[in-house]
């Protein structure tokens, strides 16, 4: 029988990592837009042949990355991504759905720095599809540090991943504006009410947030400087300019962009989301130390 090929799509922090994690078991090819020296590089049309896709791109930029490269033949992917596209406003699986049929789709969701998977310590992830069959297929590719989860909560999945890079940026404002631990347990656990709420609107089930999907990525994310968007959150509270925080991080912080989507989803649905809608502000210019207060205060 014909060995399955798998390969990642796009070599930044987290594609790396994934790289090397699936590559423990088997053959894994890696392909970005700016070429590599790292061993199993191939062009990208190489890995498009391959059976089983991990794509590893800032979700602002999947819908153009599509639209300019992908043929659907069969494979089956994995999104590595988290975010909401904020031209839109549409989640990653509405955007996927105009190229891949749902059931040759899953969303990897739940607290995995890059940094760690690149150095073998161990993990718990969801494979998020309405595919079961996708979710056993996938799962043998992951490497022994890294355990796999079935849901088939691709909205709650998605809406937790996103969010938690938001309110990781209110957390890392919290924290450098030493309000204390407190204050950011506060906001955190309200962040997670929030989220939920967000994400019971457009038909999650509430318990995607209970687990490693929602409250594990969102502690992790909000509590650590290793969360490029918490660290956003220490720049806007330090008075720096955004520009600026972007362009040292060299990074993407999903957060920032995905404020955006969030403010205006809940205007048009009427969802209650004060710390999204806070964090779009200061980005925005507000003062986060005003925005803080009028959050925080009774
Ligand atoms: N880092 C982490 O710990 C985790 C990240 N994620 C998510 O994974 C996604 C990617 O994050 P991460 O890898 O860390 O980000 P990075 O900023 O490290 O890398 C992003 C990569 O995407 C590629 N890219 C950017 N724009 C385009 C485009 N228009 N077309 C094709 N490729 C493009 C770039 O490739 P090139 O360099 O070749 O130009 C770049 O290396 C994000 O949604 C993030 O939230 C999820 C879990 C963990
Ligand atoms: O999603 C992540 C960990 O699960 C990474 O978060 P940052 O993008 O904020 O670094």
């Amino acid at each position: 029988m014909k060995e399955k090929s798998i390969a990642v799509i796009g070599a930044g922090k987290w594609g790396l990592s994934l790289h090397f994690a699936l590559s423990q078991r088997q053959k894994c090819l890696i392909t970005s837009r700016t070429k590599r020296d790292i061993k199993n590089f191939v062009d990208l049309q190489t890995a498009l042949d391959c059976d089983y896709l991990v794509i590893a791109i800032p979700a602002q930029e999947i819908r153009s990355w599509l639209k300019e490269n992908f043929v659907f033949k069969g494979q089956k992917i994995l999104v590595a991504s988290k975010g909401i596209e904020a031209s839109s406003g549409q989640f990653l699986n509405e955007i996927y759905a105009d190229f891949v049929p749902d059931e040759n789709i899953g969303f990897i969701s739940g607290p995995s720095f890059a940094a760690e998977v690149i150095k073998g310590l161990p993990c718990a992830l969801v494979i998020n599809s309405i595919s079961k069959k996708l979710y056993v297929e996938f799962e043998v590719c992951f490497p022994d540090f890294i355990k796999t989860y079935y849901s088939s909560d691709v909205i709650g999945a998605e809406v937790a991943g996103a969010y938690k890079n938001v309110l990781a940026i209110a957390s890392g404002i919290c924290e450098g504006l030493n309000l204390g631990k407190n204050a950011q347990a506060s906001l955190i656990a309200r962040g997670l009410v929030e989220m939920q709420r967000f994400g019971k609107h457009f038909g999650a089930d509430e318990s995607s947030f209970l687990g490693l999907s929602g409250a594990g990525d969102l502690f992790l994310t909000a509590s650590s400087t290793m969360s490029r968007n918490f660290r956003v959150g220490l720049g806007l509270a330090n008075d720096k300019n955004l520009d600026e925080i972007l362009k040292e991080l060299g990074e993407v912080a999903e957060g920032v962009k995905t404020s955006i989507a969030i403010k205006e989803l809940s205007k048009k649905h009427n969802i209650y989301t004060p710390i999204a809608n806070e964090v779009y502000h200061i980005i925005n210019g507000k003062n986060p130390k005003d925005s803080l207060r009028d959050l925080l205060k009774n």
